[in-house]
């Protein structure tokens, strides 16, 4: 029988705390929901930057205090609303880590009873004080991961000073961790590397990877299949509770009308849906460095030439840097629009999902952004990996060895990635055997992530698993992939109450933010400046 939300009990209530931007928000929003069709209560807390940004868009859901369910519910960073977080991101960080704690404290005393109301909090990495605020309260706490748990793997190990990792003065030290294949130093994220600018992220990470017993769970959003050789072989460190693909339902169904939650950032053009309409099935090549990348000058010019001597359609996203950098960094070679108007297409953002669930998509050249993956994943499409920084070269290396669901582009000897490279890889993940295999096994991919998402599957399994912990309910507390750390606190486990919530209809559930709110987008890769020290 389908209850209303209304009269599900309120004990059964955890609160979601994520970073404000789009690729922390949107995993954390899914994984509400699907919290929220197992019977749980659900809240979202966000900054108020955010709510700021929301009330500033023009849209009907602008300043929702409720998005499929969820409520939402703000606290302060600590900044003014109108400081550019963006200019100093290592300060941001910071100075969210001092204020945050304090102001999410006093909201959940106010709102929750001290706490008392809340079974569980769920953090992403960018917050992981929220583990300190839900040990003064008494609450269990969980993490949810965004990238693959083989990152997870290597900061654990680099954090912790299990293996020896690339120095200044030894730069080449190749690292082997269990379930991952040898990674030299192009395959380890950027952030463990010598070169790494980023301060605050180091200490936030050392301190959160040094101390993960505060985290009762490591939910991730990958899945069991996926990722199973270092999933396993992590499983004595931490409670994992793989439960993604956390994409949106349309990716994982072939069903139209898949209901999404999530944040919308930019304005997509959508009319690149008709002119996909109007190709060949499996002809086109979709390129897209994803929010934050910005590529250098040259970079765009050999990705320019590769796309016109393939003579492919292709639908090409170039994402305006916010303020546009002297050096022609992100800018498209002059002329190149109109030399290509009758073979591809260039857009300012484009609705990703529509476009790799399209049957004219035959590959796609990304910067391996682990949100991008796991669509690409679930939509079958083999990949050409280009990454440039944090976990991309990791994502890259899992792409080409572990999933062998696509190729990495090879650097020239003066390190560069010339147009014929480009050119030779599309030609070889579109034609011969090598693309039929690739394609072959994308297709495999794609329907053991339907299976671990849907009813019954590993994923699925993994969240009804950790509901069954949260409410105290009859879980099997060994678990399918680590045994409960048993230390959930007595006085806030109550009796599991099962509850079916009715699927609401339409088109989607989104809280509207058609506008940059992402406070990142200066963060370049290395080879571009980062506009923060
Ligand atoms: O808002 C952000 C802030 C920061 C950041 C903040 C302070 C630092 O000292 C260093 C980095 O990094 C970010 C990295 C991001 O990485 C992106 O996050 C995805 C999901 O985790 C990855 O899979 C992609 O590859 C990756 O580009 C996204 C952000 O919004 C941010
Ligand atoms: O033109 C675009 C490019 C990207 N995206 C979405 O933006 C997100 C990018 O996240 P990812 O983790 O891949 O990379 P990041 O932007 O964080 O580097 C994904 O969900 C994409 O579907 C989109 O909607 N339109």
């Amino acid at each position: 029988m389908a209850l209303p939300l209304v009269d599900m009990p309120e004990e059964n209530h955890v609160l979601l705390v994520s970073f404000s931007s789009q690729g922390h928000i949107n995993p954390m929003l899914r994984l509400g929901k699907r919290l929220l069709s197992k019977g749980l209560h659900v809240t979202l807390a966000l900054t108020e930057v955010t709510r700021d940004r929301m009330l500033k868009s023009s849209t009907e859901s602008a300043g929702a205090s409720s998005v499929s369910g969820i409520g939402v519910v703000f606290f302060s960073d600590g900044l003014s609303l109108d400081y550019d977080r963006k200019a100093n991101l290592d300060f941001y960080i910071e100075t969210l880590g001092k204020y945050g704690p304090v102001n999410l404290s006093a909201l959940i005393r106010d709102r929750y009873h001290g706490g008392k109301k809340l079974v569980c909090l769920i953090a992403n990495p960018f917050v992981p004080w929220v583990a300190d605020v839900a040990s003064e309260l008494g609450i269990p706490c969980a993490l949810l991961w965004i990238q693959p748990y083989a990152i997870f793997a290597i900061y654990d190990s680099f954090y912790n000073k299990r293996n020896r990792f690339p120095t200044v003065d030894d730069p080449d030290v190749r690292v082997h961790l269990p379930g991952l294949p040898l990674m030299t130093t192009q395959d380890l994220p950027s952030f463990v590397l010598p070169t790494n600018p980023f301060n605050a992220f180091m200490k936030l990470f050392s301190g959160f990877f040094q101390h993960l017993e505060k985290f009762q769970w490591v939910l991730g959003n990958s899945f069991h299949e996926l990722e199973r050789d270092v999933v396993d072989s992590l499983s004595e460190l931490c409670s994992l509770r793989p439960v993604g693909p956390l994409v949106p339902m349309a990716l994982l169904s072939d069903e139209q009308g898949g209901q999404d939650v999530g944040v919308e950032m930019w304005k997509s053009e959508d009319s690149c849906i008709e002119w996909l309409d109007r190709q060949a099935p499996r002809s086109v090549v979709y390129v897209s460095f994803g929010s934050i990348v910005v590529l250098p000058a040259k970079q765009m010019e050999s990705i320019a030439v590769a796309l016109k001597n393939t003579k492919r359609p292709f639908l090409w996203v170039v994402k305006p840097p916010e303020k546009p950098p002297a050096d022609g960094a992100g800018e498209l070679p002059l002329g190149f629009t109109d030399e290509v108007t009758d073979q591809g297409r260039v857009v300012t953002w484009c609705p990703q999902i529509k476009v790799l669930s399209h049957p004219a998509i035959a590959c796609f050249v990304t910067h391996c952004g682990w949100n991008s993956m796991l669509e690409t994943i679930c939509s079958g499409i083999p990949m050409i990996a280009y990454p440039q920084w944090s976990d991309q070269p990791t994502n890259a290396k899992l792409i080409t060895d572990v999933f062998k669901i696509g190729l990495r582009l090879n650097k020239d000897e003066g390190g560069t990635i010339t147009s014929d490279e480009i050119e030779r890889c599309i030609e070889e993940v579109m034609v011969g055997a090598r693309a039929e295999e690739l394609r072959k096994t994308a297709d495999e991919l794609k329907r053991a992530a339907r299976e671990a998402a849907g009813p019954g599957g590993s994923s699925d399994r993994a969240i009804q698993q950790f509901v069954d912990e949260v409410t105290g309910g009859d879980g099997d507390d060994s678990g399918e992939y680590g045994a409960s750390k048993g230390n959930c606190h007595e006085d806030q486990i109550h009796d599991e109450k099962k509850v079916d919530v009715e699927e609401e209809g339409g088109e989607g559930d989104r809280l509207s933010l058609h506008m940059v709110m992402d406070d990142a987008t200066e963060v370049g890769p290395p080879g571009r400046t980062p506009s923060i020290d």
